[in-house]
């Protein structure tokens, strides 16, 4: 059930080709982020006028809000080329020697989750990345030896979700970081409007609202309740999506008004209706929604706190007056408690 979930910030590899297509290309198509592309387009514009190459760029912040995308737009903006990888791709430090010593001048190397390099690899990484050297071993056993490799200057494009997991050693080396937040609904119906004119969908501006308002500040689950909503106006529709035809698919995929799915809502449910608000603790609520702790912590709690559902006491969890509202419950007390 999780993994299906249709609100789900990750992505999976079906669904991979599909983004692709709807990526922007240029920074000037990028949608929000007004800070960090700002402050982007001075680097890249600023290097691009020296004839130089940019200092290194860290991008942090949650699942699906663009920063893959963003890696794709600084090469396309230096107009380079962009090499990728990742964090779990990388083995062995000699798996990267190998990258990095068959770059081309002013490059763009891509690291994706970059907080998930093994040590010794990223160790090699930041030598690379302050002196454009790498050591290659070459030879094996006693008659081994590390030869010191000059590299072309390039750009390092770093990727984390958990930027406060990356070695300070490692962080140091970004000249410059972006931080990407949340999208607002406005910002998501302009990401909404954009991928529909691509994929040719006739998108009423009142089903754009409809469905910014339940993709949970995240551009990857805006374009994929889009789908969902195609797909609906498709078969069950005159394929007109309008607000009707967003309301019903949503239904369908039981996404709600704020986004919450039906995993949500029941740890939100149980919160309210069997333990009277709470405080409750986390291994009892998993319990009462038949789901490992875990998967109650890190699948469903970040949002509903995030949307002030839910607190976190030293005593567990407890539901906030919103929660009792959003599930059109009388909060224990009664109006009564208004007052008092
Ligand atoms: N600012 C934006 N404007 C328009 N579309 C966007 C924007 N940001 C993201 N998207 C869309 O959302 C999808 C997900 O973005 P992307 O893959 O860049 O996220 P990510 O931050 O790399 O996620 P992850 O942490 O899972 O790797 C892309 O297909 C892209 O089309
Ligand atoms: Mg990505």
């Amino acid at each position: 059930m999780v993994d299906e979930r249709v609100v789900a910030p990750e992505v999976d590899e079906a669904e991979r080709a599909a983004e692709a297509a709807l990526r922007p290309r240029r920074l000037a198509e990028f949608v929000g982020q007004h800070v960090v592309r700002e402050q982007l387009e001075l680097v890249l514009h600023a290097a691009l006028a020296r004839g130089g190459v940019p200092d290194h760029v860290l991008l942090s912040g949650p699942p699906g809000l663009g920063k893959t995308t963003l890696a794709m737009i600084i090469a396309a903006e230096l107009g380079t080329s962009v090499r990728v990888t990742s964090g779990p791709a990388i083995q062995h430090a000699g798996d990267l020697a190998a990258v990095l010593s068959s770059l081309d001048e002013g490059e763009v190397l891509f690291v994706d989750e970059i907080h998930r390099l093994a040590r010794p690899a990223e160790e090699l990484l930041y030598v690379a990345m302050e002196d454009f050297r790498v050591d290659v071993v070459v030879g094996k056993g006693a008659g081994a030896n590390a030869i010191g490799l000059t590299l072309p200057p390039f750009t390092v494009v770093g990727a984390t979700t958990r930027a406060g997991l990356l070695p300070a050693p490692l962080r140091d080396r970004f000249g410059f970081t972006g931080h990407l937040d949340f999208y607002s609904s406005a910002e998501l119906e302009q990401v909404l409007r954009r991928s529909a004119g691509l994929l040719g969908v006739d998108l009423a501006d009142d089903a754009a609202a409809e469905i910014a308002g339940r993709s949970r500040g995240t551009p990857r689950i805006a374009n994929r309740l889009l789908r969902r909503v195609r797909d609906w106006a498709q078969v069950r529709g005159d394929g007109t999506c309008d607000r009707a035809a967003a309301r019903a698919a949503l239904e369908v995929y039981e996404v709600d008004e704020l986004g919450l799915d039906r995993l949500d809502r029941a740890v939100l449910r149980a919160l309210c209706v069997r333990f009277g608000g709470g405080p409750v603790g986390l291994t009892t609520l998993a319990v009462a929604v038949g789901e490992e702790p875990e998967t109650v912590e890190t699948v469903a709690e970040p949002f509903l706190v995030r949307e002030g559902l839910i607190g976190r006491t030293p005593r567990g969890r407890v539901a906030t007056p919103r929660a009792w509202e959003h599930l059109d419950l009388a909060a224990p007390g009664g109006p009564a408690s208004l007052f008092g």
